[in-house]
């Protein structure tokens, strides 16, 4: 829900004369974003956040939502609530929509830090976690950073169920995975219900187990994966493609914490910690009524969100020494060359997509990069001054290279603008590109091929 559409959500609450009074116990401190050094004393009692002026705390941040937040206050406890605003709100790093919140805490919303400090404390900003892998998960950008300190806190503290949003190929299995072997069940087990890959029909089965002659071929008598998860972790993969029909009883099992099989009568209690993974917009799901909202927010009750490799290109170096010695391979098996083309791909595969390109390199050599089939190309468009930038980030890389390199490079960086260029005013046609670039028709397309550009058309 935008803020635009989301003005009857909060409604404003009067404040509570009697307890206004009361002697201040929490303060809330503005860290960072336009207002920061506010302090705002909280007395018991609602408090609407918000960039709108009549908001109780405003925050004139653009990136925060008329109504953003709604604060709660007993004595030294808050809760905090979002009804729904357009980026979010977000605890160390996670998002929430409903949280209880102690002094200490730091809550994000937009691009200011807001810090509940305890009478006395001094405010001051938690520190980002130092690491740059957390279980198989690796990076060293801020954003990786917000996420270790994160799954750091979710290990160390609590077992609430985990939602992990991300799009494809950005770690959400190496995400869960990371949850159950740091947390406290890392000795029970980890069982994997990829609920894309389960035929519908079975679905109730896999999940919650069956009794012999259940259905037609329930053979005998079945633990399904909660049963199987028990004193572990079970990880629900692709969570928004549960069908509508089996989310009320997911919904039930998840708050029982009690599961029966299908067929029987008898309910078995399990002890699991459920995190579920998803590519999709699941509140857009919910909205659109293809996602039950309790369901959803049953959850979330802790959220991470994996941010896409293009948001984050500084971890592309790590990421690729990675993969290489995941491959046995030293980092020099690909050039500095090969590393500087590699962190100018907008990888819609993210992590995935990277892994197999280098794994692709390393085998068909250096020679091959520019003639994979599937490196992603951006289309051909019209240039901006965003190109300009390009090209000067493309000149100031290359003057960093030994002479060879460089001209290789910049080389290469000129034949793909000439080409995308003459290909889009050539409409495609090769024959005629050829002609207009004074260049033999073979070798025309194996230069197109050579970038990716070759659409096999006249
Ligand atoms: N931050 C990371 N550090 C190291 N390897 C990573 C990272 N993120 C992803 N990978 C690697 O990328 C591949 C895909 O990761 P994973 O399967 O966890 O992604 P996913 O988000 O679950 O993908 P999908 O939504 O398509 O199922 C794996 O080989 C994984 O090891």
């Amino acid at each position: 829900m935008g803020d635009e559409d989301g003005d009857d959500a909060l409604v404003r609450t009067d404040t509570l004369p009697a307890l206004r009074s009361a002697r201040v116990r929490v303060k809330l401190a503005v860290l960072s974003g336009p207002d920061a050094g506010r302090v705002y004393p909280l007395t018991p009692g609602r408090y609407r956040v918000g960039s709108e002026p009549s908001a109780d705390i405003v925050l004139p941040d653009r990136a925060v939502s008329r109504q953003h937040l709604l604060l709660e206050v007993r004595d030294n406890l808050v809760r905090a609530t979002d009804p729904g605003s357009r980026n979010g709100s977000f605890c160390e790093g996670m998002r929430f929509s409903e949280l209880e919140v102690r002094p200490g805490a730091t809550l994000t919303l937009g691009t200011t830090e807001l810090r509940l400090v305890a009478e006395g404390e001094k405010s001051k900003a938690p520190p980002l976690s130092t690491r740059t892998s957390f279980g198989g998960l690796v990076g060293s950008s801020r954003r990786m950073r917000e996420v270790f300190t994160l799954l750091e806190r979710m290990t160390q503290q609590g077992e609430s169920d985990v939602l992990i949003q991300g799009e494809t190929g950005t770690g959400k299995e190496l995400c869960a995975e990371a949850i159950h072997t740091h947390g406290s069940r890392g000795k029970g087990p980890f069982v994997i219900a990829d609920l894309a890959g389960i035929p519908p029909q079975l679905l109730e089965s896999e999940l919650f187990g069956h009794v012999k002659g259940a259905f037609t071929g329930a053979q005998g008598e079945r633990a399904g994966a909660f049963e199987r998860a028990h004193g572990g972790t079970l990880f629900l993969d692709e969570v928004g493609e549960l069908p509508l029909e089996v989310q009320p009883r997911l919904l039930r099992v998840l708050e029982r914490r009690q599961v029966k099989r299908v067929g029987a009568n008898d309910y078995r209690t399990f002890d699991v910690r459920v995190v579920a993974a998803t590519h999709q917009d699941l509140e857009g799901a919910v909205k659109q009524g293809r996602f039950r909202g309790d369901l959803f927010h049953r959850l979330a009750v802790l959220r991470v969100v994996l941010p896409p490799l293009r948001e984050r290109p500084e971890d592309i170096p790590l990421l690729i020494d990675t993969v290489l010695s995941r491959l046995g391979k030293p980092p020099s098996a690909l050039s500095e060359v090969t590393r500087a083309l590699l962190t100018q791909y907008p990888w819609p595969g993210n992590v995935r997509e990277l892994r197999n390109v280098v794994d692709r390199v390393v085998s068909m050599g250096e020679e091959a990069l520019p003639e994979m089939p599937d490196l992603p190309e951006a289309p051909p468009r019209a240039r901006s001054s965003q190109d300009e930038e390009d090209d000067e980030s493309t000149l100031s890389l290359a003057l960093d290279l030994p002479f060879k390199e460089a001209k290789e490079r910049l080389i290469e960086g000129f034949e793909r603008d000439y080409l995308r260029n003459l290909v889009e005013r050539c409409e495609g046609n090769v024959s005629r590109a050829a002609r207009e670039a004074g260049i033999d028709r073979v070798y025309l397309r194996k230069l197109l091929r050579k970038h990716g550009l070759d659409s096999g058309g006249p």
